[in-house]
């Protein structure tokens, strides 16, 4: 039997994860996704930076291993190194790290083309490097760059160099698919043969992910006896990514008896920092983490889940710490609707959801989008029975926008009757009209939700006077999604503010009391 009982999860997300063309943390938020990565996430080894880079990555892995020595987690801190006595070594003795992961050629490709040396002075220059960090107490692995081109092409000197490492005082030796050109039945192939030929060894996986094949070689990779496996969050990585971590930990779980130590249900709140860190943003299929794959859209498939969660596979939402979703749109049925009502707290007739139905079918016909906080509204529109309050409303507003001026924004909101205004300068016209809105709400001692996301659509065709559709999401407590149209994005934007406003309201109404009602009411100018 190949298959280890317990797989290694090594995060690279800090070093292979930063090679994402324009990504690039700062050692605070690298500190940040470290502590969450390693104490919340739990894999069993993070690799943090590569050796030599820069001042800012130097000061970085030194916040890391500073934290992770009062932790005790030192040993589970790796850094990428070169073959260059002493410079890497010394780096990372700089930087207080005790784990090197040093970069060799794989390939005999890369070592005649790139380094220009003979395996001979290679495997001469490993073995300085590594004594060298012996000596300074750093523990040692060891990445075989190209290692699958290697196997293919130049297989001899591979499995020489494994062969010379298993020797070395080497923890592991890492096997990189470094070009994501492998299949998983070559995978298979060439783990079975390593695994076989040097069965004591313990070899890390780390695939590419540029055929999208890098969760089912690392699939193969684990079937056929490696101990370890490299991942990102969010699949960051240099051209199309790594493997990444939230598919790989599912996979392995369903699909094979092997055992992690990763805490699934983690999983969506580093996937959501690692976004926010790296400003890149995650499509909305992407699996396990995307905004949409817990969503159910067609009718047929809510009402089967109704019936007998018909359409639920293993994949649980609540796994993953999230929720399923039901969408509302043009293929929505009732039961769709059903389920959207109900977390709301609101019941309709049949003929009245019947009506909603039609309405919501007809919204997206238009291509509108609807969510779950728009449905009030549609039903208080459909059923013209004004069961929403609108107890705030924005009176007026006066934006500027100018080249060498900071925009500005004087605003005029009405909050259960009274009148409030604010003037603010911020950041962009949206920025200035929300410093307006906390200006007030500070006033009157009012919490504001925080903003998560914010996205901007705009219907391709290139005209400039379509309609802007603005989907705010707030976390307020609970994640509350509010969508604005007009032609000027600014004011979709505050059009879906207005309606967040009104929502969280109505949320604390009852709990707190205006004691302003009916006042006129200034704030003073920013
Ligand atoms: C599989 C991976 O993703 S590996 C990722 C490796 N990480 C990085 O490359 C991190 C970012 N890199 C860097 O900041 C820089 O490339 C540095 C600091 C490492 C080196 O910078 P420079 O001295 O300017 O060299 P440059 O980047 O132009 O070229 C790389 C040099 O490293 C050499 N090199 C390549 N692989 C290795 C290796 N494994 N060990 C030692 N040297 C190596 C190359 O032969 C070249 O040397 P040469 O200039 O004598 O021909």
């Amino acid at each position: 039997m190949r298959l280890h009982h317990q797989i290694e999860i090594m995060d690279t997300t800090l070093r292979d994860g930063e090679q994402t063309s324009g990504v690039s943390f700062l050692p605070s938020e690298k500190l940040q996704i470290a502590k969450l990565l390693l104490e919340e996430l739990k894999v069993d080894r993070i690799e943090v930076a590569s050796a030599r880079v820069s001042e800012g990555e130097l000061e970085g892995v030194k916040k890391i291993t500073h934290w992770a020595t009062e932790k005790g987690y030192l040993d589970r801190v790796e850094v990428l190194g070169f073959v260059d006595t002493p410079a890497s070594v010394d780096w990372l003795v700089e930087a207080g790290a005790k784990v090197l992961n040093l970069l060799t050629k794989g390939s005999l490709n890369h070592l005649v083309h790139q380094l220009k040396k003979t395996p001979e002075r290679h495997f001469a220059d490993i073995k300085k490097c590594i004594d060298y960090a012996r000596q300074k107490g750093i523990a040692v692995n060891v990445y075989l760059e190209d290692w699958s081109s290697g196997m293919r092409n130049s297989k001899e000197y591979t499995l020489s160099l494994i062969d010379f490492l298993k020797d070395q005082q080497v923890e592991r030796i890492m096997l990189p698919d470094t070009l994501g050109i492998l299949k998983p039945e070559e995978v298979a192939t060439f783990i079975a043969e390593v695994h076989a030929t040097f069965p004591k060894v313990h070899f890390d996986f780390h695939a590419h992910n540029d055929y999208d094949l890098s969760v089912a070689n690392v699939l193969e990779a684990v079937k056929n006896g490696v101990k370890g496996v490299h991942s990102t969050i969010n699949g960051l990585g240099e051209r199309a990514g790594n493997a990444p971590l939230e598919s790989v930990a599912a996979a392995l779980s369903d699909f094979t008896s092997t055992k992690l130590n990763i805490q699934e249900n983690k999983i969506y709140r580093v996937s959501k920092l690692v976004e926010q860190f790296s400003g890149l943003h995650i499509p909305s299929n992407k699996p396990v983490v995307g905004e949409n794959v817990f969503t159910q859209t067609a009718g047929i498939h809510a009402d089967g889940d109704n019936k007998k969660n018909l359409y639920f596979n293993d994949l649980l939402p609540e796994r993953f710490g999230r929720t399923r979703k039901y969408a509302l749109g043009k293929t929505s049925g009732k039961a769709n609707i059903l389920k959207n009502l109900m977390e709301l707290g609101i019941s309709l007739e049949p003929d009245e959801l019947t009506k909603v139905t039609q309405k919501i079918i007809e919204l997206g016909d238009r291509k509108e989008r609807v969510t779950t906080e728009d449905l009030p509204y549609i039903i208080s529109d459909v059923l013209q029975n004004n069961s929403i309050r609108k107890d705030i409303s924005i009176e007026g507003y006066h934006m500027t926008h100018s080249k060498g001026l900071k925009p500005t924004v004087q605003l005029k909101l009405n909050i259960l009757g009274s009148s409030y205004e604010a003037h603010a300068s911020g950041n962009g016209q949206f920025d200035s009209f929300m410093l307006a809105v906390q200006e007030i709400y500070q006033t009157l001692g009012k919490k504001l939700p925080k903003l998560t996301d914010f996205s901007v659509s705009i219907p391709p065709g290139g005209k400039t006077d379509a309609f802007v559709e603005t989907v705010i999401t707030w976390d307020y407590g609970r994640i509350i999604k509010t969508k604005g149209l007009d032609s000027d994005q600014t004011v979709a934007a505050m059009m879906a503010t207005e309606k967040m406003l009104n929502i969280i309201e109505q949320i604390t109404l009852g709990t707190t009391e205006n004691t302003n009602h009916g006042n006129e009411y200034r704030t003073a100018a920013r």
